[in-house]
């Protein structure tokens, strides 16, 4: 397993014989969100922001999602990103797809990547054959094209009768199913799923994890964020480990799950036994002996 070091090339640069889709250079990401933290809302405060031309004062606060990420991905790999919430998967996902920039750094791409959740596009109030029509063309497809694939797009999705109903009254693994179809229709060269294979069931992931397969197997790349360690290990042919926007480590799915799991499994199973204490405590002392007990532990824990 390839720790990730800045001063060294991004892990794997030295394969030979494979060729790279991706590569992802000392990326930062940073967002700047307006209208929080300290204000300065007084006559002296507004003058000295018009005089001083700086944004300091007016609440912008800065949220570093993802910091000095490096890493190759080649053709026929399919790379799922673990860590916990708000560590900069998603970030990392969108800027792949091209719909965030990279604060700094750079990223190349070695063809068009394409973000599974044509969410934006499908719209709730129509019926699934007419999400099929705006949805597979917003990808690229032409009338002819799209003629061509329905059937397939509809067999997967597996909608039968519901097919001429609105989206608004599919289930949400049916809505899923829809749009991995739509979103599949068109072989990617990088495609970016993100979180959106946790609502299929097994039959489902079973289907889900072939349409993968074959993409891999037509030397795509494909990126995953899931919170599953199994749909990881299953799908997945190496794992990037991101915590608090940093990558942690990189290699096979087993290995790094089972360090993330390390630092964090634990963790997790402690604090929901505490939880369960909690509860108990509040019904019989009620909710403030409760957050007491809880307070008592985040002291104790707080870096
Ligand atoms: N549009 C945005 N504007 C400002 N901050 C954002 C935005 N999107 C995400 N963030 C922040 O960036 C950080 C990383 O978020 P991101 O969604 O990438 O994490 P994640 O690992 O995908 O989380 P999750 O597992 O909960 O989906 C978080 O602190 C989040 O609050």
């Amino acid at each position: 397993m390839a720790a990730p070091d800045t001063d060294r090339a991004p892990a794997g640069t030295s394969d030979e014989g494979r060729t790279p889709s991706v590569v992802c250079s000392h990326v930062s990401i940073t967002y700047r969100v307006y209208g929080v933290g300290r204000e300065e809302n007084d006559a002296e405060g507004s003058v000295r922001r018009l005089l001083s031309r700086s944004t300091r004062g007016v609440g912008v606060r800065e949220v570093h999602a993802v910091r000095d990420v490096s890493f190759v991905a080649y053709r026929g790999e399919s790379i799922g990103i673990v860590g916990r919430n708000g560590s900069g998967k998603s970030t990392l996902l969108r800027t792949i797809a091209g719909l965030v920039p990279p604060t700094s750094g750079s990223l190349w791409l070695g063809g068009k990547a394409s973000l599974l959740g044509v969410n934006a596009v499908l719209m709730p109030q129509l019926t699934g054959r007419e999400n099929i029509w705006i949805g597979a063309q917003a990808l690229g497809l032409t009338p002819a094209q799209v003629r061509a694939r329905f059937d397939d797009i509809v067999d997967f999705a597996e909608i039968g009768d519901f097919l001429d109903l609105p989206m608004a009254s599919y289930s949400s693994g049916m809505g899923a199913r829809l749009r991995f179809a739509i979103s599949t229709a068109v072989t990617p060269d990088i495609l970016v799923v993100d979180e959106a294979l946790s609502t299929g069931d097994a039959h489902f992931r079973a289907r889900a994890q072939e349409r993968i397969t074959q993409i891999r197997e037509a030397a795509g790349t494909v990126f995953i964020v899931s919170h599953s360690d199994k749909t990881i290990k299953s799908m997945c042919t190496r794992a990037l480990w991101i915590d608090e926007g940093r990558l942690l480590a990189d290699g096979a799915p087993g290995p790094v799950n089972g360090l993330y799991a390390r630092k964090y499994g634990r963790h997790r199973q402690v604090w929901r036994q505490r939880f369960e204490e909690a509860a108990r405590i509040e019904e019989v002392e009620g909710p403030e002996a409760a957050a007491r007990y809880l307070r008592r532990w985040e002291r104790r824990t707080a870096p």
